[in-house]
């Protein structure tokens, strides 16, 4: 994506905040205007008090210059105060879409991707377009409404005058800035993914923290830090420079434009073309005019960030989903399920799931066993539906997945995983996620067939007890058997286990297994190494190398 696209992209998203931002651009020129007029006006009292020049009376332009004075604060308070309500209020209409377009990429478009840089998206990145909407698209428009204002006085005092400020203004507004962008543009990018980087590898750090302890690897660990730093800190000091590079040259602008529009006008004086009036009013408003197109200019170092943070944001926005959500389709009720045929690899890779051929029928339980990496949990995420399969058909009740409505999917199948996720809050409200109106009674019930009901009761709190974040304070079988008091809340009609039982002693696993044999209405998928968990199912499907053996 080019910036010109990127720029207009992210000018799109301002579309309902038009009005105020007109209001900010109006409020911005009639500030800057003022801010203009105070040398101006001085000079012409200097000149009167010298008698040079005598248009005005002396106490109307000390009038003038009060009111000015006034006026220039309040006009910028209220362009900077409408500015950052647009600000605001884009940065949270931003968030919104991106955790909407966070939901349809998950689960399958977010499964590698590298965490700590999403995070730091959602925080740094989104933080830092404050810039572009507080304090580039206002500013641009400012600078050019004034500059035209400016030039049209310039072109009153003499038509040179005005051609000197013209390029002045192109070299200040354009020449620089795109001299700057030019320096600059790889070096933010790349400062902004090293910033992204640096968040992953800081977030995985202290997730691994006791794996770096146990295997003594924290120096090393800490010296790839170091090094990561060292190198931010580099790219940060390029920048640095480059910005130097841009202040020198704007005040060196400014000086030279004003010694040459001195020049000319004095030249002109000598041949009677315009009095002294002219030639001292051209220099004052040559030198005083500089403020807008100068924050134009100086917006190219921030726009430089901005517009890589831009980048990645917009990206993420326009991420096309995987899996498209399915609505509108006539509701279906869950019936037997039927592959035919279906392959499946994970992107460029080599097959995993090869002309699978196999049914599982409502009601019952039915056994996957396989080695390690033969696609068994593969096969469960294909009837999730978070990946489709690259040939072949999957149905439910002879409906094609990709004809069934995502929502009622997602209410047809509990999936425990081999991973449980625990957020930190309550016991209650963990499990209850699965069953949002379910009450406490439904709750324990849940818990008793998961064996979990007794030691939740052991606790102080009780049902209540808080879980710390992503469930560390349990032990792999609390865990385990959290999920699976999840999957019996529900009202799935399907329950796909993934080694439900791989943390759990045989006296756990007995009571678990007791209970999903009694649970007649539901059809159960369950995957296992285990020997003792497949005594309940009825039927075993053997997987090879993403084949039924
Ligand atoms: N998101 C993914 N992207 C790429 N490859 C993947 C992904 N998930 C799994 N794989 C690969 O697919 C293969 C099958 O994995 P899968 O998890 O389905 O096996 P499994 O039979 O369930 O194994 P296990 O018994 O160890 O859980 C493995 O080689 C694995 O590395």
């Amino acid at each position: 994506m080019s910036n010109v696209q990127l720029i207009i992209k992210m000018l799109k998203l301002v579309k309902p905040l038009t009005l105020p931002m007109i209001g900010a651009v109006i409020l911005g020129v009639l500030g800057f205007l003022c801010a203009i007029g105070i040398p101006v006006i001085s000079v012409m009292a200097v000149l009167q008090v010298t008698g040079m020049h005598s248009h005005f009376p002396l106490s109307s332009l000390l009038v003038i210059l009060l009111i000015l004075a006034i006026l220039r604060g309040v006009l910028h308070y209220g362009e900077q105060a409408t500015n950052h309500y647009i600000a605001f209020k884009l940065l949270a209409i931003i968030r919104d879409h991106v955790y909407t377009a966070l939901r349809r990429l998950a689960p399958a478009k977010l499964d590698g991707k590298d965490k700590g840089n999403l995070i730091s998206i959602i925080t740094n990145d989104i933080e830092l377009l404050e810039v572009f909407y507080a304090h580039t698209i206002s500013p641009v428009m400012i600078a050019l409404l004034t500059s035209l204002i400016l030039l049209k006085f310039f072109a009153h005092l003499h038509i040179y005058a005005m051609i000197i400020a013209m390029i002045a203004y192109l070299v200040m507004a354009i020449v620089i800035p795109f001299y700057v962008h030019h320096q600059g543009h790889e070096i933010g990018q790349k400062n902004r993914d090293e910033i992204g980087n640096m968040s992953s590898f800081l977030l995985e750090s202290y997730r691994g923290l006791s794996t770096l302890l146990q295997y003594n690897a924290g120096s090393s660990r800490l010296q790839q830090m170091m090094h990561k730093s060292d190198e931010i800190e580099d790219l940060q000091g390029q920048m640095k420079k480059i910005e130097s590079l841009q202040l020198v040259s704007s005040q060196l602008l400014i000086s030279i434009s004003s010694v040459i529009m001195f020049v000319v006008m004095y030249m002109l004086y000598l041949q009677n073309e315009v009095s002294v009036y002219r030639v001292i009013a051209a220099v004052v408003l040559m030198l005083s005019s500089f403020g807008p197109v100068m924050a134009l200019s100086n917006l190219a170092n921030n726009l430089l960030s901005t517009l890589s943070s831009g980048r990645r944001v917009m990206a993420i926005l326009e991420e096309k989903e995987l899996i498209p959500e399915v609505t509108q389709q006539p509701e279906i009720d869950f019936g037997n399920i039927q592959l035919q045929d279906v392959s499946f690899a994970y992107e460029d890779d080599d097959p995993i799931l090869q002309n699978l051929s196999l049914d599982f029928y409502k009601g019952e339980i039915t056994g996957i066993i396989g080695k390690s990496g033969s696609g068994k949990s593969t096969l469960l995420k294909l009837l999730m539906r978070f990946y489709d399969p690259h040939c072949g058909v999957i149905q439910i009740n002879e409906r094609e997945l990709s004809k069934i409505n995502t929502s009622s999917m997602r209410h047809m199948f509990a999936y425990v995983t081999q991973e449980t996720v625990l957020f930190h809050d309550t016991i209650e409200n963990n499990i209850r996620i699965a069953k949002l109106d379910a009450s406490l009674q439904e709750i324990q019930e849940a818990c008793k067939k998961a064996s979990l009901h007794d030691w939740i009761m052991t606790l102080p709190e009780g049902y209540q007890t808080p879980i710390s974040e992503l469930g560390s304070s349990l032990s792999g079988g609390e865990k385990q058997r959290m999920a699976l008091a999840r999957a019996f809340l529900s009202q799935a009609e399907c329950i796909l286990l993934d080694e439900p039982t791989s943390n759990l002693d045989v006296l756990n696993e007995g009571i678990i297994l007791k209970a999903l044999q009694n649970e007649k209405e539901r059809t159960i998928i369950l995957v296992s190494h285990r020997e003792s968990t497949m005594k309940i199912v009825k039927r075993v499907i053997h997987m090879d190398q993403g084949r039924v053996s």
